[in-house]
């Protein structure tokens, strides 16, 4: 994949409603091939900018560029029809009147899907999406999965270089979204068309995105890759919205290398910004291994008592304490673990890898 070329570019963009400002000073910039997933709770403002990025609404202050060309700023913006870029919703919207292929042809030339281009077009754009044996049946002969497919297919046909989608499978059930989501991914893919895709679901951005742009309150709180976001997050803001963490109060040495939290002494990445600051000091739960008997010399290890023991399926949570700081953690259970688990029991834990820190003082 290539990942040079600039698609989209937005800079200083600001959109207010009734004096309400629910876009503050996003910059962002796509490039050619790249999913970059927008993340954020309800009401942050991921669909606003996704309309106005399709042409639906104003912006107050900031410029748009689509494809190196200037498409929005305060006074200017182009319409829909002009900016050649695919937009797909929660529910399809498909013209109820139209066959699937009609449906799809719509974007390509008169609509009417007669060129040999255009048919050529429809039937590949049909096969890339899984549809073509539905090709003569009507919107409402459907089923919802269905729908959505003809969705992408109709926004990909006029070979648009950028696909917006805004929570383009939230209305299917979830085996359905498993695996609409992977073939309409993969058909994105397949087609090197760049997306900009709205979710409020972590798991789907963390598994599926090239590079995440976390949102809250109509501000952009990060962009990076998943990997980076959730294992280097630049606020513990950020590092709690993308994951589990597990925090303690704790203190850095003189240089800015250690801490020193109820765990014990443990390493950070190196800031002297840090050197003596009080602060809180962060974990992902991967980071812990339970029972563990091989002290291997570069990890941290300690004994924890367990003071509780939730069992939900698969998974257990236990609260733990150690140096009077209790916490919790959540873990597969594995059978050899059954029978040590006991309230009151002590057990051994290694710790791998640096602490995220944040100081507070
Ligand atoms: N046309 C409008 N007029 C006035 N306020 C609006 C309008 N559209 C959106 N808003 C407000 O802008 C804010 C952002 O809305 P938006 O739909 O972009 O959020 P979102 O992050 O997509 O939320 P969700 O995940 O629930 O869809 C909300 O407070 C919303 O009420």
């Amino acid at each position: 994949m290539l990942l040079n070329k600039s698609i989209l570019e937005i800079n200083g963009l600001s959109k207010n409603f009734n004096e309400i400002e629910v876009l503050n000073n996003i910059s962002l910039s796509l490039k050619e091939g790249e999913l970059l997933f927008l993340l954020g709770s309800s009401g942050c403002g991921k669909s606003t900018l996704l309309r106005i990025i399709a042409g639906f609404e104003q912006i107050n202050k900031g410029r748009i560029f689509l494809y190196d060309k200037l498409i929005a700023n305060e006074k200017k913006s182009i319409p829909i029809q002009q900016r050649n870029l695919g937009y797909v919703v929660q529910e399809g919207v498909l013209f109820p009147h139209l066959t699937v292929y009609r449906n799809i042809a719509y974007g390509l030339g008169n609509g009417m899907g007669k060129t040999k281009q255009e048919i050529d077009r429809v039937q590949e754009v049909m096969e890339l999406t899984g549809i073509s044996h539905l090709s003569q049946r009507f919107p409402y002969e459907l089923s919802g999965g269905q729908q959505q497919r003809v969705a992408l297919a109709r926004a990909l046909a006029p070979k648009p270089k950028l696909i917006l989608l805004d929570e383009p499978f939230s209305a299917l059930d979830e085996h359905l979204r498993h695996q609409i989501r992977k073939e309409m991914l993969s058909a994105l893919r397949e087609s090197n068309t760049s997306a900009l895709f709205v979710t409020h679901d972590r798991e789907e951005a963390l598994t599926y995105a090239d590079r995440i742009a976390i949102m809250q309150k109509g501000k952009i709180l990060q962009i990076d890759t998943p990997y980076n976001l959730y294992w280097h997050p630049q606020t513990r803001e950020t590092a709690k919205f993308i994951g589990t963490v597990i925090e303690f109060d704790a203190v850095a040495d003189q240089k800015g290398e250690y801490i020193h939290c109820p765990l014990g002494k443990i390493l950070i990445h190196q800031n002297e910004k840090y050197q003596n600051k009080h602060g809180i000091v962060l974990f992902r739960p991967e980071q812990f291994s339970l029972f563990t008997e091989n002290m291997e010399n570069d990890f941290t290890h300690f004994e924890a008592t367990i003071v509780k023991i939730i069992s939900s399926g698969l998974k257990i949570r236990l609260l733990l304490a150690v140096n009077n700081t209790q916490f919790m953690l959540e873990t597969q259970l594995i059978p050899t673990h059954q029978p040590k688990l006991k309230i009151g029991k002590k057990i051994n834990i290694t710790l791998q890898g640096c602490g995220l820190f944040y100081s507070t003082k």
